[in-house]
Order: C-alpha cells, then sequence, then structure tokens
C-alpha cells in the first residue's frame, strides 16, 4: 500500500523464504550465550532507548498515518511510555538477574545447607506478535521484557499499521544487534511461517479468534505462549455513583485512540432509574471534550481501516437501541463519531460483538444483582472491569466478578500505568507483562540445589537397603505435626495451650517477643510511677 507521506517507507512484506533463515539465526545467536550477558542486555536496551528518541518524528509520523494518532496520544501512550519502560528495566536489571536465595518457608531447615536457590534464566528465542492498535507500545514494550530476560527475538508487526511496521523495521535492524533480533513484516501468509518455527515462547497480543490459530501451532511443539486477548468488557454505574464523573471518565475509555482499547468498556450496565441523568451527563461531557464536535477535534484518531469500520458500523447498523449520543460515521475518513445506544437485550449486536472503537453499549439494570447475572452471561472471563457504585457496591463487583483487571470509579487506570502488571484472565489472556512481569515472562525460573559432599552421611538415610527406623526418625525430624483434626477444626492439645500462655496470645514468636517486652515495659513503668508516689 502507497504510504501518503513520502517521508514515510512503503510497506513491503519479507520474503516467505527469508523467513526459515531469520528464525534460525535467532536461534543460533542464543546459543552463543552473548544475551545471557547481563551487561550486553543493558547496551542493547540503551540502543533501544537511543532509537526510539531519534526515531521520534517518523514514528509520530507513522502513527498519525496509520490510525491519525494525535501526537500528545503517541508521545504519551507509545514513544514516551517505551522509553520509561527501557529505563525501568535498564534500572532494575541488575536486581531482577540475580540468583534469588530460596529459604523458610519454601526450604526447610533440616535442608538449609543444600544452598537451594532461583536462577533467572532466558528462556531463549521469541517471537512476538502485535495488534494495530498500539503499533509500537503493544509490540517494542514484549521486546523490551525479552531484552531484559536475554532473549532473542523476532517481531511481527501488524500488517493493518503499515507505515509503523516499516519504521520499527528499519529502527530495530539498524540499532541493536543485528544477529540477535529481526523484524518479519507480513500478513497470514508470513505469520503462518513463523509460526511453522520452533521457539521457546511465543507472545501474541490481538484478537481471541487469532489467538486460538497461534496457541493451537504452539501446541505441536508444546511452546509456552503468552496471549494478551480482547474481551467483552463491562462497567457498572449503581444509583450511588457520581453520574457526572463517570460519565466522563467512561466517554474518555472510548475517545482514547478512539476506543480501540482492548480493555475499553464494551456496555455499561446501569441502573434504571439513573440513565436519563447519566446520559445528559454524558452529553455534557461530549461537549467539553468536543466543542466544534468530534469530527473537527484534532486530537480523535480514526479507524484503522475500511474493514473494522464496516465491522463498526455493523454492529451500529444491526442494533435495535436507540442512540442516546452520536452516531454519525464517514467512511471517507474513517471516522466514526463516539456512540452511545440504549440497548434493551443482551442478544443485541452492541453487547454481542466487542466493540473496540468509540461505541458502547447503555443496559439499563434493575439491581446490581442483575447487573452481575448479565455480565456473567455476556463474558465471565473480560479482560477488564469497571464499577462506579458505593464502597461497598465496588467491592460487591469486584468479589463477584472477575476481569484481567479492574478498575474502580474510572475507566482503565489499571492499565496505563507502564510498570504495572497487565494482562487477562481465562480467555482474555494468559499470563501477564509490563514492569517486573516483562522479565518474568521471558524467563525460566530455574531452582538449583548444591548438596555438599560432608552432607553425604546424613543423606544415608536415602539409599538402600531401607531402613523403616531412619524413615521415622526422619520423619519425626521434617513432617509438620497437623493442628487441625478431620473436620477440620483446630485441636487444641497441650502445646495450643503452652504457645497461647507462653506466646500471650500472639501467632508468631516475634509477635509474642513484642508482647512480652510490652507487658514488661507496662510493669516496669507502674512499678516506678508506684515508687515515685
Ligand atoms: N489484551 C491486549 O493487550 C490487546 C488485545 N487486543 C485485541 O486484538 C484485536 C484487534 O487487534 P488486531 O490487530 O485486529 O488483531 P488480530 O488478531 O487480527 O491480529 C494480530 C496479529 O495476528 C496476525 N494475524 C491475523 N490473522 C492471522 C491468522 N489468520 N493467522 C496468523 N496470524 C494472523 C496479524 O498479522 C497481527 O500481527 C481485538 O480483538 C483486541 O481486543 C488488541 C490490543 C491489545
Ligand atoms: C502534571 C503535574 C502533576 C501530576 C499530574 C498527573 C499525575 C497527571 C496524570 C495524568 C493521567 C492519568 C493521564 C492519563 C494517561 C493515560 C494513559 C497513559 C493511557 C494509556 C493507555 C494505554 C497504555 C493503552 C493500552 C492499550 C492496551 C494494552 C490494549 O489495547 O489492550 C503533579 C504531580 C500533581 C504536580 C503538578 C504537575
Amino acid at each position: 500500500m502507497a504510504t501518503k507521506d513520502a517521508t514515510l517507507p512503503q510497506f513491503e512484506a519479507t520474503a516467505l523464504d527469508l523467513i526459515p533463515k531469520v528464525a534460525s539465526a535467532a536461534r543460533g545467536t542464543f546459543r552463543t550465550h552473548k544475551t545471557k550477558k547481563v551487561q550486553w542486555r543493558i547496551v542493547q536496551l540503551r540502543k533501544l532507548y537511543w532509537a526510539i528518541e531519534d526515531f521520534r518524528p517518523r514514528l509520530i509520523a507513522a502513527l498519525m498515518h496509520d490510525l491519525h494518532k494525535s501526537v500528545f496520544e503517541a508521545v504519551l501512550t507509545e514513544i514516551d511510555w517505551l522509553l520509561k519502560d527501557c529505563m525501568f528495566m535498564i534500572k532494575h536489571l541488575n536486581d531482577f538477574t540475580k540468583d534469588e536465595k530460596l529459604g523458610s518457608p519454601a526450604v526447610p531447615i533440616t535442608y538449609s545447607m543444600m544452598n537451594f536457590r532461583t536462577r533467572k534464566e532466558p528462556l531463549g528465542a521469541v517471537l512476538i506478535i502485535g495488534p494495530y492498535n498500539y503499533p509500537l507500545q503493544l509490540l517494542l514494550a514484549p521486546l523490551i521484557g525479552a531484552i531484559g530476560a536475554g532473549c532473542t527475538a523476532v517481531l511481527k508487526p501488524s500488517e493493518l499499521t503499515t507505515a509503523c511496521a516499516m519504521v520499527v523495521k528499519e529502527m530495530v535492524e539498524t540499532r541493536l544487534d543485528r544477529s540477535a533480533f529481526a523484524v518479519v513484516n507480513g500478513a497470514i501468509p508470513e505469520t503462518n511461517a513463523l509460526l511453522a518455527e520452533k521457539w521457546d515462547k511465543i507472545f501474541f497480543t490481538g484478537s481471541d479468534v487469532v489467538g486460538k490459530i497461534v496457541a493451537k501451532k504452539a501446541a505441536e511443539t508444546l511452546t509456552p505462549v503468552c496471549l494478551e486477548l480482547g474481551g467483552k468488557n463491562p462497567a457498572f454505574v449503581t444509583k450511588n455513583a457520581n453520574l457526572a464523573l463517570a460519565a466522563r471518565r467512561l466517554l474518555w475509555g472510548k475517545t482514547h485512540n478512539s476506543g480501540q482499547v482492548c480493555m475499553s468498556q464494551n456496555y455499561v450496565l446501569i441502573d434504571k432509574q439513573v440513565v436519563p441523568a447519566f446520559t445528559k451527563f454524558l452529553k455534557v461531557a461530549y461537549k467539553d471534550m468536543f466543542p466544534d464536535g468530534a469530527k473537527a477535534s484534532p486530537d480523535l484518531g480514526r479507524i484503522v481501516n475500511a474493514r473494522h469500520f464496516h465491522r463498526i458500523k455493523k454492529m451500529l447498523d444491526d442494533t435495535k437501541g436507540k442512540i442516546v449520543m452520536g452516531g454519525e460515521v464517514d467512511e471517507a475518513e474513517l471516522y466514526i463519531e463516539p456512540t452511545a445506544v440504549l440497548v434493551n437485550s443482551t442478544d443485541d449486536s452492541m453487547i454481542k460483538e466487542e466493540s473496540f472503537g468509540p461505541i458502547f453499549a447503555l443496559y439499563p439494570v434493575n439491581s446490581l444483582d442483575e447487573a452481575l447475572n448479565v455480565a456473567a452471561s455476556v463474558h465471565r472471563t473480560p479482560l477488564s472491569l469497571y464499577t462506579f457504585g458505593s464502597k461497598s457496591e465496588n467491592e460487591r463487583v469486584l468479589n463477584e466478578m472477575t476481569s484481567g483487571g479492574a478498575t474502580l470509579n474510572d475507566s482503565f487506570f489499571h492499565g496505563s500505568v507502564n510498570t504495572v502488571p497487565f494482562g487477562g484472565v481465562g480467555d482474555s489472556g494468559w499470563g501477564s507483562y509490563r514492569g517486573k512481569a516483562s522479565f518474568d515472562c521471558f524467563t525460566h525460573f530455574r531452582t538449583i540445589a548444591e548438596t555438599p559432599s560432608w552432607a553425604d552421611k546424613i543423606l544415608r538415610v536415602r539409599y538402600m537397603p531401607y531402613d523403616m527406623s531412619k524413615m521415622r526418625l526422619l520423619a519425626r525430624l521434617t513432617a509438620p505435626k497437623p493442628n487441625f483434626d478431620r473436620s477440620g477444626s483446630i485441636v487444641r492439645g497441650f502445646s495450643y495451650w503452652v504457645k497461647l500462655i507462653f506466646g500471650l496470645g500472639a501467632s508468631s514468636a516475634k509477635g509474642a517477643l513484642f508482647r512480652w517486652l510490652l507487658l514488661l515495659a507496662v510493669n516496669y513503668v507502674l512499678k516506678a510511677s508506684l515508687a515515685a508516689r
């Protein structure tokens, strides 16, 4: 596809016959062990930092070309986001990579001489497949985790964001170690060619449909996968919510990146009584954000392409609900106005489909009970949920409905901080990343024990011929006695009362010591004040 901006490269798919060679190079470089050196990883992260900084104008232009993304959002959620990711990983990498000693309670004191520890090993050569909505962030943030962990990586950007895909390819391949990192561009055939290769992990962000294809393919070679998928995310608004605030914040969730955010709300379960007031506040918030109308706003992005434009438009065409805000569409500009639709059935297109755009449904309910039942029937394990109500109502929603992440009293704040772990649950995703979790995602936590030679006398018990008397002694030394009976109740035997009396009711030795010291101090002060009278 020709680019509209002459400074941006034309999209070019990677030749299919090159793909096995690219994958083989990533595997081969990993086997050289050079990526295991922490200093090498830090240098790559520093290079990536400066590459993103130096490519800033072209990245901004590419985001404008592909998604009409405003400079504000390009900087906040893609470029500066990634720079912060690099800095975080560079700053903490020495700590993350250190062996961790395994002691109590994982290792009983009887085995403390074995020097149990966890070694953080890179998984190997990894494949990272990105989506179109944040073509830089959602491709390069996992890469930062992979570099930190010491992996080699091949990236497959979304072919829908052509300019970003090409600029990222140039940036990564000219600035990072070429033998360790590569970018393959293309669509289904190229992705299939990549999936036919053996990887040590596949990190996929995208739709659940393609997520299943990736997971099936990975299962053939028992390759671990991290899946960051979509979801039909509910928002709950009760009559105890601050309706003006809820309306403004939920509208933000659907206007940022033109609602092409997998964690933004698909539908709002709202108390029937407050629908008119909430709708009024939505319109007020809309007017505040777009005084000249949304189409004229320089801040509102566009839908990525005609296919997605028609997908979203079809949801509006098929709905039996009533549009209460917005509703304008313009194919020539790939423009869809931020739109709210009042619906009365969960079979409505506005609830059944994932919007992944600036439109959402309002579904009136009689109670929080009903709202929770509807949400569970629409999607039991969504990526996110939002709740606007009293403290106890919010707590109830959190307790009774799961989700990958959740924000109380706002739209996706839980996903707006680059170092906080992010991921789905059930069919909205497997695994998480961001911050330390990105390092962990590409790391094998390898348990290591080291048995000293002198310990063989003690360990003799394990060798044949077995001796049951020694076995009984070993059990006495190592197997803790239960303090509960067969009905699950605590048994208050002799040791319970000894502990209770001498521990002054504390549950730990530390607590008991504290209570004894406090008792002695009170005793001392009382005695001193009596003596002073
Ligand atoms: N959980 C998360 O972090 C995120 C999830 N998403 C989800 O992603 C979807 C939108 O993103 P898209 O880019 O449209 O996702 P997509 O699943 O269509 O594409 C993602 C990647 O898979 C590749 N692909 C597409 N079809 C394929 C096939 N048949 N075989 C092999 N590879 C294929 C594409 O080239 C692209 O690189 C939404 O469902 C959204 O909810 C999007 C962003 C973030
Ligand atoms: C400026 C001053 C101060 C501080 C002000 C503060 C704290 C401002 C906060 C602004 C906020 C919260 C801005 C919003 C940011 C939104 C972001 C970063 C959204 C990110 C979205 C992402 C990453 C989307 C991802 C999508 C995914 C994963 C998907 O599709 O699945 C002080 C401190 C008060 C001092 C005075 C000055």
